[in-house]
């Protein structure tokens, strides 16, 4: 429990608008008491079941709602603070009287952002970990991000950190002894006792961090670029694979010039797909050159790229679009409906489609799929999903490195030292106090 007396917070734990049920949540060491103001019954109703009771305005006696409540004692709750929470008709008229009348009594107030979360961290329910996961969980849109978010929130990556914080307060402990009895008749080399077990751990910190990025992407989505001539039906594709109509479609050469992204579940995996202005020397204006600026750039920093040519145009293929192609490139030959391609180029492995008739599409999400897999699968073991636990893991294996080379045991020692604090950001267990603003911030009210 936190020292001090905490404020007791609420907040519309669902989301805004019409609903069947809204939930609202309490936390705090007034929530038995806001509850017995709501419902007009001195006497709590037994914890963790569901009770039907009528709220009203404390103030005005006015009706809120019939509605289901459920108390949590702490510390056995999400929080770790006494909890209720208030199963409502999810009106909004319903949701905002008891919005009001909890902000009426005495010692409550509205939840910040994250507020929930972050003091389950505080009271010791989540590591920053889990309470990262959490915020995964809300946002997974497809069943890979799920999992890997569900697996992190379980503690699977809380516990390899502090694992390998464990081993490093262990070797620490020797080094110190080391030290500590150093002119005594030690049997030799206590420090090359030590020695393969930071080494051990550094490598295995490599082996973590040298995974791709697709623990972060599997967050972040796989970025594919559509990228051709002006016309080649970039836009027509697009459109095709996000079965709507994101991004405008005609015959004028130079049509599209910002980036359009739609977000697709390739196979359980995230993709933000991005459309891009045609590539041609010849831009018709400013407008359109900045366009192909952008849609280079997007290119650039794309992880796969659609490379679409007019099927119609062959065996003249676009110069621009030419140049592009890489490894992590999907050759695409569109409009084959209107086109009987005698020469389909091997070379490049080109899927043949038409944006028009859905011919090819299925290939060409299968070939995509297949990629996605290949950059976002992720393994039996917990990967690495943020940047913030990156820096802090790079940060940790310097250290280590530098405690395999420091000439003294003391400089040792404070190397170890320095890599054990670094794990101990990444789960919360040290000097976190600056972090929690910046890591809650990104979460919604209600959480
Ligand atoms: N017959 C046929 N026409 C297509 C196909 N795909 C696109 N088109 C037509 O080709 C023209 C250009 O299509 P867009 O999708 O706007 O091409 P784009 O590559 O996005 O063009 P820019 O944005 O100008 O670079 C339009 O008239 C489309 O209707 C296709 O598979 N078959
Ligand atoms: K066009
Ligand atoms: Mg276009």
């Amino acid at each position: 429990m936190p020292a001090f007396t905490s404020a007791t917070i609420f907040a519309l734990a669902t989301a805004p608008g019409r609903s069947g049920v809204a939930v609202v949540r309490i936390s705090g060491p007034e929530a038995g008491s806001a509850l017995a103001a709501l419902t007009g019954r001195p006497l709590p109703p037994p914890p963790r079941r569901a009770v039907l009771s009528q709220l009203r305005n404390p103030r005005s006696g006015d009706a809120l709602d019939d509605a289901l409540v459920l108390r949590f004692t702490g510390p056995a709750s999400f929080t770790g603070e006494d909890v209720v929470e208030l199963h409502l008709h999810g009106g909004r008229a319903v949701v905002s009287g008891v919005i009001e009348a909890l902000g009426d009594l005495p010692g409550l107030r509205l939840a910040e952002p994250g507020e929930f979360t972050r003091r389950a961290f505080e009271n010791g329910k989540l590591d920053l970990t889990e309470a990262e996961a959490v915020a995964d969980l809300i946002d997974a849109e497809t069943t890979a991000q799920r999992r890997q978010a569900l697996r992190q929130m379980e503690g699977a990556l809380g516990r390899l950190y502090d694992g390998w914080r464990e081993r490093l307060t262990r070797a620490l402990a020797h080094i110190e002894a080391d030290i500590d009895f150093a002119d005594e008749d030690l049997p030799g080399g206590v420090a090359d006792a030590v020695r393969p077990v930071v080494a051990a751990l550094a490598s295995e910190i490599t082996a973590h961090l040298d995974d791709g990025g697709r623990g972060e992407r599997l967050r972040e989505g796989l970025h594919i670029a559509i990228v051709g001539a002006p016309n080649a039906g970039k836009s027509s594709l697009l459109n095709a694979l996000a079965r709507r109509d994101a991004a405008i479609v005609s015959a004028r050469a130079g049509t599209t010039r910002d980036v359009i992204e739609v977000h697709l579940d390739l196979g359980g995996y995230p993709v933000v797909l991005a459309d891009t202005a045609g590539l041609r020397e010849a831009a018709a204006d400013e407008v359109e050159e900045e366009g192909i600026r952008r849609a280079r750039d997007r290119a650039a920093r794309a992880d796969v790229k659609v490379a679409v040519f007019d099927a119609t145009t062959l065996p003249v293929l676009d110069a621009a679009t030419l140049a592009l192609i890489d490894r992590d490139t999907v050759v695409v030959f569109n409009k084959i409906d209107l086109a009987v391609v005698t020469d389909p180029r091997p070379d490049l492995a080109p899927v043949m489609v038409s944006a028009h008739s859905g011919a090819g599409l299925k290939e060409l999400e299968e070939r995509l799929t297949a990629f996605s897999a290949d950059r976002l699968a992720i393994g039996s073991a917990p990967s690495l999903t943020r940047a913030r636990h990156r820096a802090a893991l790079a940060e940790c294996r310097e250290s280590l490195i530098r405690a395999l080379e420091a000439p003294l045991p003391e400089l040792a020692a404070e190397d170890v030292r320095l890599a054990s604090r670094a794990l101990g950001r990444i789960t919360g267990r040290v000097d976190v106090e600056d972090l929690l603003d910046v890591i809650f911030r990104d979460f919604c009210i209600g959480k």
